[in-house]
């Protein structure tokens, strides 16, 4: 097995920290500045204090030394990596990549794998998604993830090749249903945020995560997915653990907004993009999607945590 990290987030750094304590694992930045300070630091204080690396752990910045492993881990945020793909073109196009990331392309309505395999149409494409939090990956904590590939030979090697220990992989070949089922739970994360942070109620977040995970499923189901995926870790696994947790931050978002306060724009928060994306994408597809919808309006401050709450309640009475 060849492993490289491609990003050194929070995500990238802890899957790399986690993979290497059972074979090497070569982790790359873009800043020879930043990758430096993780060859003396031993650690990514940046994105990741408080985690150290284990010594099979090389770090570059250099491409070059990435792109004959055999397997690629793209741990880049979503609305990032299509120029990253362009970029590399050359280098990756017949690469073996598996993303990382969860999220909607803002100008193509598209999922992370699908972009990789638009940009790059002979690479090999695999998805890794669920509930997991990086530093609970860094830590060893127990986690189970879903690695999603069309082909199922593929599929079975990434599963065999990325599990450990203490992170469980589990397979489908249903790359559609796994890219919407992660980017999604996003959105409805930070609607349930915002009606935690605005004091709305648990009983209003329930309400909020089954008729999201309706929403999940009516996107999905009209892109060819199967249900059971989106019941699965990458669908509901995943919006269980964000709607629930404030080590989330597109929860965090929500709270924020429900609050009245500001976040920190440097902050990755998929599930804002992911929103405006899906929104758009909806309405061109005649899908009803008003929780998303609601999200976006409240992102771009056209209504109010009041005013979206009331608009949610009054809208028509239908059947479950
Ligand atoms: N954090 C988590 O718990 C989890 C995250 N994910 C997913 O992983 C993805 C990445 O998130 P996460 O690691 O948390 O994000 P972070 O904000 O921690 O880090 C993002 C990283 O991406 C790098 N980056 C940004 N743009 C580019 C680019 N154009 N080329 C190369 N590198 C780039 C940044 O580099 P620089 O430091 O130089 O700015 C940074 O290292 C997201 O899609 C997220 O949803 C999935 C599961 C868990
Ligand atoms: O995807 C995640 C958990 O599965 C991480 O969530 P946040 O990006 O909201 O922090």
């Amino acid at each position: 097995m060849s492993v490289a990290v491609l990003g050194a987030g929070a995500f990238g750094t802890a899957l790399a920290i986690s993979l290497a304590k059972k074979a090497p694992v070569t982790l790359w930045c873009r800043s020879e500045d930043h990758a430096n300070d993780m060859r003396i630091n031993h650690e990514n204080t940046r994105r990741l204090a408080g985690a150290p690396f284990p010594d099979a752990l090389a770090i570059t910045s250099a491409l070059d030394d990435v792109q004959d492993h055999e397997t690629l881990l793209l741990a880049v945020p979503m609305q990032q990596i299509r120029r990253f793909l362009e970029e590399n073109q050359t280098r990756l196009r017949q690469a073996r990549i598996v993303a990382c990331c969860k999220g909607i392309e803002l100008d193509t309505g598209l999922g992370p794998a699908s972009v990789i395999q638009d940009v790059l149409p002979h690479a090999s494409v695999s998805l890794l998604t669920g509930p997991s939090f990086a530093a609970d990956i860094a830590r060893g904590l127990p986690t189970a993830l879903t690695l999603a590939c069309a082909d199922r030979e593929q599929g079975t090697a990434h599963q065999t090749e990325l599990s450990t220990d203490n992170l469980r992989l589990y397979r489908t070949t249903d790359l559609i249903g796994a890219e919407i089922g992660g980017a999604l739970k996003n959105v409805i994360a930070i609607a349930c945020g915002a009606v935690i942070g605005a004091k709305l109620g648990n009983s209003a977040r329930a309400a909020l995560m089954t008729r999201g995970y309706a929403e999940m499923q009516r996107l999905a189901l009209a892109r060819g997915a199967q249900p059971e995926t989106l019941a699965g870790l990458s669908g509901f696994g995943d919006l269980a653990l964000t709607c629930t947790s404030e080590q989330s931050r597109n929860f965090r978002l929500g709270l924020s907004l429900g609050r009245g306060e500001e976040f920190d724009p440097s902050v990755t928060v998929e599930g804002a993009a992911t929103a405006r994306a899906t929104a758009k994408a909806a309405a061109i597809a005649g899908l009803d999607m008003p929780i998303t919808q609601t999200v976006t309006n409240l992102l771009d401050r056209r209504l109010t945590i009041a005013e979206a709450a009331d608009q949610l309640h009054k809208r028509p009475l239908k059947e479950e």
